[in-house]
């Protein structure tokens, strides 16, 4: 069931010296009851202002937001059964942490008993019922993310939108937040949209990620399909890493990934397209080799980089020449001066 849909998004804000920013610029998305969608982009992309656009924050300049089929429009935030987390979690320090779980109740004027009883209820989920008495002032940063996310809950809403919900965790503990995360949304069966400017916190988190860039969406997709089929070289480079390898030919740009570039008897002939490489230089990384080097042949000369796993064992050299392979269906091409993926040209063995 599809629980948000944002239409024909657009937001202009008026910037300094009366110059508009185009924020958002012609946003279509949807999210389904129970799925978690990563929205990826760089800093000023316009995350946050989709975000707080679909929360009731601000008014979009043009468009609709959608949520359970009714039209948000001109509702206020606290009608919207949305719960919204900010990257400073936003806690209110003189309350407690009963006060602050239970805010959004009290402005909805909910009984004292039923407010209870859901705090109760959103701080077991977030497995912090032992904190409800302390202020924020005196939690660790996990603490207080937990707070956030339990006072976003306790609404139960059939949205709930994250911004950087991982920013203040710390990196060696990301992986299990993540999968934390992820456990609790899929008991809830609430939709779920998390920013962040961290491929592969997106790719990791999302079921499908949606890859916005200057306020429009370059491409939504799951994981599989934006690596496996970037619409773009943009896209392309984002999506894993190290990026994929991009090498100039006439009006096209040749597009492999770093793990399809292996020693040419590693691949097998049928299709394959072989390119002479100059190692420059070899790092090893938890078993792994990254191959840096330039090839020439098939486009103009580029410096690429070549992941070879533990198992191909194939010496290797700085300094020395290898015949390098690509499987012929593991090749993408690109338009070089849009960077818009193009048909296949045939570039030969
Ligand atoms: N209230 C505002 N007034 C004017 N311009 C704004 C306002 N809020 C955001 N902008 C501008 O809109 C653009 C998008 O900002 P937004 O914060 O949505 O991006 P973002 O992708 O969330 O970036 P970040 O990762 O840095 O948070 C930026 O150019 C920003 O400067």
């Amino acid at each position: 069931m599809r629980v948000l849909e944002a239409r024909g998004l657009v937001k202009v804000y008026e910037g300094p010296r009366k110059k508009h920013v185009r924020a958002l610029d012609g946003v279509d998305l949807a999210a389904e009851q129970g799925e978690c969608l990563a929205l990826l982009g760089a800093a000023g992309a316009g995350k946050t202002t989709l975000l707080r656009t679909i929360a009731g924050l601000e008014s979009p300049t043009l468009g609709e937001v959608y949520l359970g089929g009714h039209l948000m429009n001109g509702l206020p935030p606290r009608i919207r059964r949305v719960g919204l987390v900010v990257p400073s979690y936003a806690l209110y320090p003189h309350k407690s942490v009963r006060g602050n779980i239970e805010f959004p109740l009290k402005a909805e004027r909910v009984p004292r008993a039923m407010r209870e009883r859901k705090a109760r209820w959103a701080a077991d989920l977030l497995g912090i019922p032992g904190l409800l008495g302390r202020r924020p002032g005196r939690l660790s940063a996990d603490e207080r993310r937990r707070v956030a996310l339990a006072r976003a809950l306790v609404r139960e809403p059939a949205v709930l939108l994250l911004d950087e919900p991982l920013s203040g965790v710390d990196p060696r503990l990301r992986a299990a937040a993540r999968d934390e995360l992820r456990a609790l949304q899929r008991r809830l069966g609430t939709a779920m949209i998390c920013v962040t400017h961290d491929q592969a916190e997106a790719t990791g988190l999302g079921d499908r990620v949606a890859i916005l860039d200057a306020g429009r969406l370059r491409q939504v997709g799951t994981p599989q399909d934006l690596y496996d089929e970037p619409v773009d070289t943009f896209v392309a480079t984002l999506i894993g890493t190290p990026p994929m390898n991009l090498v100039p030919r006439g009006d096209r740009l040749i597009g492999f990934r770093p793990e399809h570039l292996l020693p040419a008897e590693e691949v097998p002939p049928e299709g394959r397209v072989t390119m002479p490489l100059r190692i420059d230089r070899i790092e090893h990384l938890s078993g792994d080799r990254h191959v840096y080097g330039s090839v020439t042949r098939i486009g103009r000369e580029t410096r690429v980089i070549a992941r070879l796993p533990a198992t191909v064992t194939t010496p290797l050299a700085a300094g020395r020449t290898h015949e390098f392979a690509v499987p012929g269906d593991r090749v993408r091409f690109f338009d070089a001066a849009y960077g818009n993926r193009t048909a296949p040209v045939r570039i030969g063995g």
